[in-house]
């Protein structure tokens, strides 16, 4: 029965052993009751490799970024020439990883030294390599100019200058990109919003009150005319896990305007690259879109824009992170202490079922980050109690430490169970910490039907590793 307790986009299963294709990777499936990936059921994962667990579709990961590449170069090859896809790594990135995502042929967006460290180790073409960054450290930017990375995406005007300074004492050129704020308000949660003025990434493209150009414009200008700088292009990047298309063509036309006014001025913005941000589906609410359609509605939006404004087009890149690794992953957690308690709503009170199992906030702070919401299911057997509205929650000594909000599981799920929750793959190891001196899960990835740990659990031993002995 419907809870008052749910919120509206919820609806009770028909069938609590139902997995949504729109949510879970496209290996997963049910074989005897239990849920599989690649065939592999999940009571065999964990007894192999221990709970918590992330399990990894690697065919689904690959297949995800080949989409990308394919669906986007099959639209703008024509109009700007194509599309080189750099794979966001901040969302999950293992040396394993970073190696599927230049055997599919992408590029690599990395967000500090260590993530740039992590695609150098992978054998990444350093040319493939971008660099972001707000606050960028000058061993970061020597190492990006040593390397020779094919962009460092520069966010504000003094690090263009030290940049140009520290390629100078390193007689090299540096390949820099610069990140501008096109501000738009991107539908989103505020903290995953990066476009808009008030916020910490970019250069700004509104003048300042009484000053005749922008700080986007003076970058561009000595980027431009700087010796030691070799002139990438431009980017942009609005927000991440958005669904309306309206925030990324209102950013793209934002950027070709202001390409138009470079070209009018004889400088030449030869790559544009849009970002990532693209939504996934965490749970029923969500309607994610398919890299095919953002891809034809983005280059029909750009093509009527570079028609308008009379420009060529510049070569196109964009930087998905979760809707490639997202919906490849999935966490297995074992179910320990149920309880039920009766919970407020318009005065009267209602039963709320708690689950916990053995993670949470440590391996997934999205729910208490950002509010997140998530779905579960029963996973090792399929149960004909009736579905209750349920919350299932970590092991960590935090009120807020919720795993799965608000979601409807058979009755009868109890300690010893294995409870999944899909969607995982973004964002959860990328983000997990040792609070509570949790050792992290494995992180397993499943392929022709064969499982291998990418990423081993941790044990106590990893956490006194780092002791300074008396
Ligand atoms: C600059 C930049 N590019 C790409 C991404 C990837 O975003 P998402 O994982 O939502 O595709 C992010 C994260 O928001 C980002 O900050
Ligand atoms: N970590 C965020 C996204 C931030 C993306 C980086 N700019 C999330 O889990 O949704």
């Amino acid at each position: 029965m419907q809870s008052p307790l749910a919120p509206a986009w919820l609806t009770v299963p028909q069938d609590t052993a139902a997995l949504d294709p729109n949510i879970f990777s496209t290996g997963v499936d049910r074989k005897d009751a239990e849920v599989t990936v690649q065939g592999i059921g999940v009571t065999e994962l964990v007894e192999r490799f221990g709970s918590p667990l992330w399990v990894l579709d690697e065919d689904d990961f690959r297949a995800r970024a080949r989409a990308y590449a394919d669906d986007f170069n099959a639209a703008f090859s024509e109009l700007c020439g194509g599309v080189d896809v750099f794979y966001a790594s901040k969302a999950l990135l293992t040396v394993q990883v970073a190696t599927w995502v230049k055997e599919e042929g992408l590029f690599m967006d990395t967000a500090s030294g260590g993530e740039l460290a992590i695609a150098l180790r992978a054998g990444t073409d350093p040319a493939k390599i971008g660099l972001h960054g707000n606050n960028k450290s000058d061993e970061e930017l020597q190492t990006a100019i040593t390397q020779q990375i094919g962009r460092i995406v520069v966010d504000s005007l003094p690090e263009l200058h030290r940049v140009d300074n520290l390629a100078t004492e390193l007689r090299l050129s540096a390949n820099v990109m610069l990140r501008l704020t096109p501000g738009v308000d991107a539908s989103t949660h505020e903290h995953i919003a990066t476009a808009h003025e008030d916020q910490k990434f970019g250069l700004t493209m509104t003048p300042a009150p009484n000053a005749e150009t922008s700080v986007a414009y003076q970058a561009v200008h000595f980027a431009a005319s700087a010796d030691r700088i070799n002139f990438v292009g431009l980017h942009s990047h609005i927000g991440s896990q958005i669904f309306d298309s309206l925030g990324f063509e209102t950013a793209a036309t934002r950027m070709l305007e202001f390409i138009a006014l470079l070209d009018s001025e004889g400088i030449r913005i030869h790559e544009l690259d849009i970002g990532g941000g693209y939504g996934i589906a965490y749970t029923e609410a969500d309607e994610p879109v398919a890299p095919g359609v953002i891809a034809n509605n983005l280059a029909a939006h750009i093509k009527q824009e570079i028609q308008r404004l009379g420009i060529t087009c510049p070569r196109i890149s964009i930087e998905p992170g979760r809707s490639i690794a997202g919906p490849a992953g999935m966490t297995i957690y074992t179910a320990g202490t149920t309880k039920t308690v009766w919970a407020e709503h318009d005065g009267e009170h209602h039963p709320r079922r708690y689950v916990a199992v053995d993670g949470g906030m440590s391996d997934n702070p999205r729910p208490v980050l950002y509010d997140a919401d998530y779905t579960a299911v029963l996973a090792n057997r399929i149960s004909s109690a009736q579905p209750v509205l349920s919350r299932v929650v970590g092991k960590h000594c935090e009120s807020g430490d919720i795993v799965v909000n608000t979601v409807y599981l058979p009755e009868d799920t109890d300690h010893g169970d294995l409870v999944v929750v899909p969607a995982t793959g973004a964002y959860g190891h990328a983000m997990s910490s040792n609070y509570n001196m949790l050792p992290r899960p494995a992180i397993v990835a499943v392929k022709d039907g064969t499982a291998r740990e990418i990423i081993r659990r941790e044990t106590y031993k990893d956490l006194f590793a780092r002791e300074v002995e008396m």
